[in-house]
């Protein structure tokens, strides 16, 4: 089956990630994830997440780079990661579809919010990839 890319932003503003709950469908409704969906044929990843963000949340973003790496969802989806940035003048992401919270996160509250468990690998590998990850260990064993 040929793979179909999921991708998921890391929206970071003034050091904080965003984080959306999901609000359907019901099997991972109530979970976190990084906002974010399908690209579709023919479309770029850097596309499709400019596009989902501003669908879904209503926002001018800018894709950055891709965060190593790939976790595997319900086939055939795997979900790919890149860093990314609200334009200047972006109006404040709202939860306007699949989600009904957002929380802009420090990298000590990481932790703080329930992700799918598909996501945790690739929330620890985009802290890893941005040098966030030192003393927000989920373990607790860091400060903070
Ligand atoms: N956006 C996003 N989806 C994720 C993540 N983790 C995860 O398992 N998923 C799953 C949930 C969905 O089954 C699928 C993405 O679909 P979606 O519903 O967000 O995307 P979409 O807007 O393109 O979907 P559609 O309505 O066109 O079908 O991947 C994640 O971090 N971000």
């Amino acid at each position: 089956m040929t793979e179909r890319i999921v991708v998921g932003a890391a929206l970071l503003d003034g050091g904080c990630l965003l984080a959306a709950r999901r609000s359907a469908p019901a099997e991972l409704a109530g979970r976190w994830e990084l906002p974010g969906g399908k690209v579709e044929p023919g479309e770029t990843p850097e596309a499709a997440l400019v596009r989902e963000l501003r669908e879904e949340l209503g926002v001018a973003a800018e894709a950055g780079g891709r965060v190593p790496g790939q976790w595997p969802l319900r086939a055939p989806f795997v979900l790919q990661v890149w860093t990314a940035r609200l334009r200047p003048g972006s109006a404040a992401p709202a939860p306007l579809e699949d989600h009904d919270e957002l929380r802009w996160l420090t990298p000590g509250q990481i932790w703080d919010v329930p992700w799918l468990d598909q996501d945790v690998p690739a929330v620890e590998r985009v802290l890893a990839h941005l040098g966030l990850e030192a003393g927000t260990g989920r373990n607790g064993t860091g400060p903070g």
